[in-house]
């Protein structure tokens, strides 16, 4: 099936969407319900998970010290196994087995598979080490998983042409598969109900955001922390097809056809 037919579907068609791992376990039945009723009507789904910490429970279980560097987790080799045996391991299972409990058909698969997400050390690797910022996602495997029914679940290692891994962030992996496959829209599924800011001393979400907006609210500290790399994976991808990156609380009932049916929940961050 070519991306051009997947976009045609009715129903909406195609949409990237980002688990982050503050949210994972706390995801109701009723998300992947409406998952599964949103594929059925002719949506085509494209998950792309995270599970930081998840990540950091299993690197203390086994006694191995991690930190960040500007919301980047500094990857060593040793770190790196943890990671992956993660995120490709038993994240990417969980979900997957939540999907077809629901009734819907997944396919995990890591940006290692098929050389689905290729990448290159960051520029700050001399900081943080193996971590990757991609250099190209092969759309086909997404667009062929799609095509058999099922939905691709994607954790976020990627590869390099060496068989070097690398540890990505999940936002910056959605990101980058949301651009190569032309998804019109992305969906970020967090633990907040979007962009918060403070009006009279009270903290309200933003419901629309420009890419310029996001540049002040990041300098003048509003936004932080996990929200940095979701609000930079957005500036990177909304262009070409992507023209909106929605970020929503997962917790909010049907919070995915809702949104997809256009109500104004969470924050739209748009050009
Ligand atoms: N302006 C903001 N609005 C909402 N959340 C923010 C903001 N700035 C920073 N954050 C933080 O970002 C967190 C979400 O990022 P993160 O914990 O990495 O989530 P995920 O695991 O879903 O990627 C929120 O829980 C909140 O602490
Ligand atoms: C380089 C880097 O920091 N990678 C992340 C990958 C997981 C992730 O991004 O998970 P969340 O979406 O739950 O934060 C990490 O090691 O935690």
């Amino acid at each position: 099936m070519s991306l051009d037919s997947i976009e045609k579907q009715p129903g909406g068609g195609l949409f990237v969407m980002k688990c982050g791992g503050s949210t994972l376990a706390a995801l109701p039945d009723s998300f992947f319900e409406d998952l599964r009723e949103l594929q059925l009507s002719g949506n085509q789904p494209v998950i792309v998970h995270g599970g930081g910490p998840a990540i950091s429970g299993n690197l203390e279980k086994l006694g191995i010290e991690s930190s960040f560097v500007n919301g980047l987790r500094v990857t060593t080799e040793e770190v790196l196994d943890v990671v992956e045996m993660t995120l490709s391991g038993s994240i990417n299972k969980a979900i997957v087995r939540r999907i077809q409990a629901s009734g819907g058909q997944a396919l995990g698969l890591s940006g290692v598979d098929g050389n689905l997400i290729m990448a290159r050390p960051v520029a700050n690797h001399n900081e943080v080490g193996l971590v990757g910022e991609v250099t190209g996602v092969q759309a086909e495997i997404v667009t062929g998983i799609l095509a058999m029914g099922y939905i691709p679940v994607i954790a976020p290692v990627g590869v390099d042409s060496e068989g070097q891994r690398y540890n990505i962030n999940a936002d910056t992996a959605a990101g980058a598969v949301a651009s190569y496959i032309g998804s019109p829209s992305m969906i970020v599924v967090t633990d907040v109900p979007g962009i918060m800011h403070t009006v009279d001393g009270e903290k309200v979400v933003l419901p629309s955001v420009t890419v310029a907006q996001i540049e002040e609210l990041i300098a003048g500290g509003e936004i932080y922390g996990g929200m940095i790399p979701k609000v930079r994976a957005a500036m990177d991808c909304i262009q070409g097809k992507v023209s909106e990156v929605i970020i929503v609380d997962g917790k909010e009932p049907r919070v995915l056809s809702r949104v997809l049916g256009g109500e104004a929940l969470g924050t739209r961050i748009v050009r």
